[in-house]
């Protein structure tokens, strides 16, 4: 069997929908499951609105009203006046509506995670509506009955064993029965309450169902034309990769390259499951094969570039060194604010990290630090990772820019710069 998934960006509009269900026609003969992510910038709409909601802020209602109209205006688009998928998402909508009268609950997260959970589960309705009105036999399942994780909310941990159990107890007859199409990103605690499982963590969903179910691959569709040395948005001239192996595809994206989800190759290196990257406007192409053993040539090096970085110094009060006990305390205290480090340098004197800026966490954690340590920090800069640098690459990178940090091993560099 063969798991796809199709990103926000490949079912942004009506013609991504039926341009999907072009692709998938193709294996008609074939299992198939087909994991959804939300429609376009939905998610991020959805974000808005759970921030409009828990702030009690004017734009709510408009913000929320937009949203429904971008998805009725796709299905005007798709579908005849009375098909039942307009009714399946109106009811879907109704959750938010049941949310949004009553006063927001105290837990920010919680509220984030059963609001922005609505962005699937509507474009997994109209994906499985028109790949059925297109003669694609297809059933919309529930991915919160089968992933199942803890209550951290926006962040759920998954509860392997049980997710196995319900994956292989539940998928197999289905894919038997025609496509099955589920949700990314999302997954369901113990409770029933909706967790979602990170930013852009519908690779991740992709990679815990083909996991289970022993698939044979897993393609993920995109907008580009598979792994390239460096984000196209950013770089005029790329190169694509043929083949990656699983632990350069991980090093990639554990600095930050935001093509795959971090966590998505593990489950499929430990099961040997090759995971493609493809073009959704060119499904011939061979894209991207992510897999145990591959021809690597680094012709140019892999540029990884992160905005929005935060510099913090921290130092003692009392100017005495920067011990392991306070280095342990100021680990503890990143943790527990949801702060990632991307890159930390120690000195007699301080220790300075590098991390992505979080309005809702940053503030939380320098007020903890500061009660123990003095703090200063420069905001708005960048992390440029290059993975088999050349010193060519990394003069033309930094020209005309400050370097505040750099650290070099032998085949990453990193800086930060401003
Ligand atoms: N090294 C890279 N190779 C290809 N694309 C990259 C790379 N780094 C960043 N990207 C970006 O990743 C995007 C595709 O990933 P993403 O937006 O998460 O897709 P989707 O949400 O549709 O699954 C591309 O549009 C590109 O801008
Ligand atoms: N919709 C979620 C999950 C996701 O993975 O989306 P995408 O596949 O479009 O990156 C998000 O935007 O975070």
């Amino acid at each position: 069997m063969l798991v796809f998934k199709f990103g926000g960006a490949s079912v942004k509009d009506a013609e991504g929908i039926i341009n999907l269900a072009n692709v998938v026609s193709k294996y008609k003969n074939e299992q198939l499951l087909i994991v959804v992510s939300a429609m376009g910038k939905t998610t991020n709409a959805l974000e808005n609105l759970a921030k409009a909601y828990v702030n009690q802020s004017d734009d709510l209602h408009a913000i929320y009203e937009g949203i429904k109209r971008y998805h009725f205006e796709i299905m005007d688009l798709l579908f005849e006046q009375g098909h039942p998928v307009f009714d399946e998402v109106a009811n879907t909508f109704v959750e938010i509506d049941w949310m949004i009268e009553d006063d927001p609950h105290d837990d920010f997260d919680f509220t984030y995670d059963q609001i922005v959970s609505v962005g699937e589960l509507v474009s997994t309705r109209i994906v499985a509506a028109y790949l059925n009105q297109a003669g694609l036999k297809s059933q919309w399942i529930d991915v919160r009955g089968y992933i199942h994780t803890d209550n951290t909310y926006r962040e759920g941990v998954v509860q392997w064993d049980k997710t196995r159990h319900s994956i292989q107890l539940g998928i197999p007859s289905q894919l038997e029965r025609g496509f099955v199409v589920t949700q990314g990103f999302l997954g369901g605690t113990s409770e029933n309450f909706t967790t979602t499982l990170g930013r852009e963590g519908s690779d991740y969903t992709a990679s815990i169902f083909a996991a289970c179910l022993g698939a044979e691959s897993v393609t993920t569709w995109k907008d580009v034309p598979g792994i390239l040395n460096a984000d196209p948005k950013l770089f005029e001239y790329t190169v694509k990769f043929d083949e990656l192996t699983y632990t350069e595809a991980i090093e990639m994206t554990y600095y930050g390259a935001t093509v795959i989800h971090p966590k998505t190759i593990k489950p499929l290196q430990n099961a040997r499951i090759p995971l493609l990257v493809k073009p959704f406007n060119d499904p011939g192409a061979p894209g991207t094969i992510i897999k145990e053993t591959a021809n690597n040539v680094f012709e140019k090096p892999v540029i990884i570039i992160k905005q929005k970085q935060v510099l913090l110094s921290i130092a003692t009060k009392d100017y005495s060194f920067v011990t392991e006990n306070h280095l342990s305390d100021i680990f503890g205290r990143f943790a527990g604010h949801h702060i990632k480090i991307n890159v930390m340098q120690t000195s007699a004197l301080s220790f300075s990290v590098c991390f992505d800026y979080k309005e809702e966490y940053f503030g939380r954690l320098l007020e903890a630090l500061n009660q123990k340590y003095r703090t200063k920090y420069n905001e708005n800069l960048t992390l440029i990772t290059v993975r088999h640098y050349t010193t060519g690459a990394i003069k033309e990178l930094t020209a005309d820019k400050t370097v505040l940090l750099e650290q070099i091993s032998r085949n990453t560099a990193q800086l930060v710069l401003k």
